[in-house]
């Protein structure tokens, strides 16, 4: 049993510390508003995040940082990715060396170019970061519907302490020591279900959605490996398997917001409908700045940050995408 901290009181933030909770974990949830922290310590519900789900009565929350990291051996980062850097800063003083951080946003640094972990030991230096992902919505883990994900750590005995405590019968952990390949996979995946969501949202059919996430775990494959990630990692949970189930899911929010662009929507009008963090959003930028780096060609990743940011219509991105010269698999 392990004190642990969350920070970020959203859908992840909360799933992950209720599943720690019931598995007998003392966990603390840092959020930043105190409608929020009464919710959960009066209430016991997240209703803004995860409507239904009924959290445990000893999961407690704070907005006071020094409270919530009092007595904390493992931290799980949970704020999205475009919040990671100021908020870590802000939690950097409350930090005792060689703390366990856990990253679980899924995404890219804007401007920076950097990958989620390298902004937190940025931040952070004095501790230890890994990365959590895989195929894992929040709606089905506050569930304890089965589910399995990935621990990344360039040190293994981190990445196998972490594994050891969070694994239950109902979250099972393995461990990776490509971290570069874990968090390009859970990057990149959100663009490709955003790709997905247009296609769902346009009335294509299966044939394109195969298509799409076939050649999208393709470009995430060679993206990742030109940075320095092992192929294989993209065949694992966080490759294909979060592709998966993000291209697929009606829980995804990426997916969700594909659809109503699809359907025509702005991108403003789709991020307020969605209300979540829509990654792949903040993410394509960022691939296409790293993919102009490291000299790979990511057709289908130009494709929706044409799309998004220079307004392309979604039928010709497709059209272009199809009458591309001819090439070998
Ligand atoms: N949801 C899921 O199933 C999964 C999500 N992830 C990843 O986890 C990360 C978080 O996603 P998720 O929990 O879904 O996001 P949500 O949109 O559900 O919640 C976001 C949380 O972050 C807080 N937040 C937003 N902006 C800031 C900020 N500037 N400073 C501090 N806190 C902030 C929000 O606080 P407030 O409510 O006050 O606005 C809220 O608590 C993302 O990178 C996502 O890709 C990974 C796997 C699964
Ligand atoms: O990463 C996720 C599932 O593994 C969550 O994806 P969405 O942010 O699209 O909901």
């Amino acid at each position: 049993m392990k004190n642990v901290a969350v920070i970020g009181s959203g859908s992840w933030g909360t799933a992950l510390a209720i599943i720690l909770t019931k598995y007998d974990h003392q966990v603390k949830i840092w959020a930043r508003s105190q409608a929020a922290v009464d919710e959960i310590n009066s209430k016991h519900t997240n209703e803004k995040y995860l409507p239904g789900v009924t959290l445990p009565e000893t999961l407690t929350a704070t907005t006071d940082r020094a409270a919530a990291l009092e007595g904390a051996e493992i931290v799980i980062s949970a704020v999205p990715s475009r919040a990671v850097r100021q908020t870590m800063t802000d939690f950097a003083p409350y930090f005792k060396p060689g703390t366990v951080i856990v990253n679980v946003a899924k995404g890219l640094e804007d401007g920076s170019l950097l990958r989620l972990s390298q902004v937190i030991q940025e931040c952070v230096p004095q501790c230890e970061v890994c990365v959590l992902s895989g195929p894992s919505h929040a709606e089905e883990v506050a569930r304890e519907i089965p589910t399995t994900c990935l621990i990344a750590s360039e040190n293994e005995e981190v990445a196998k302490m972490v594994q050891k405590e969070f694994m239950n019968p109902k979250f099972r952990i393995y461990t990776s020591t490509d971290v570069i390949g874990v968090e390009m996979g859970a990057a990149l995946k959100n663009v490709m279900a955003l790709a997905a969501g247009m296609n769902d949202g346009l009335g294509f059919g299966d044939n394109s959605k195969a298509a799409l996430m076939t050649r999208g775990i393709a470009e995430m494959k060679r993206l990742g490996i030109a940075m320095g990630g092992k192929a294989e990692t993209f065949a694992g949970l966080s490759g294909i398997g979060d592709l998966i189930v993000t291209c697929t899911s009606m829980h995804s929010r990426n997916r969700r917001a594909g659809i109503l662009l699809g359907q025509g929507k702005s991108l403003e009008e789709t991020l307020a409908e969605v209300k979540m963090v829509v990654e792949g959003v903040n993410t394509v930028q960022a691939a296409c700045h790293l993919a102009e780096k490291y000299h790979v060609d990511l057709p289908i990743t130009q494709a929706i940050n044409d799309v998004l940011f220079h307004g392309k219509d979604t039928q010709t991105a497709v059209l272009e995408l199809m009458t591309r010269e001819g090439k070998s698999e």
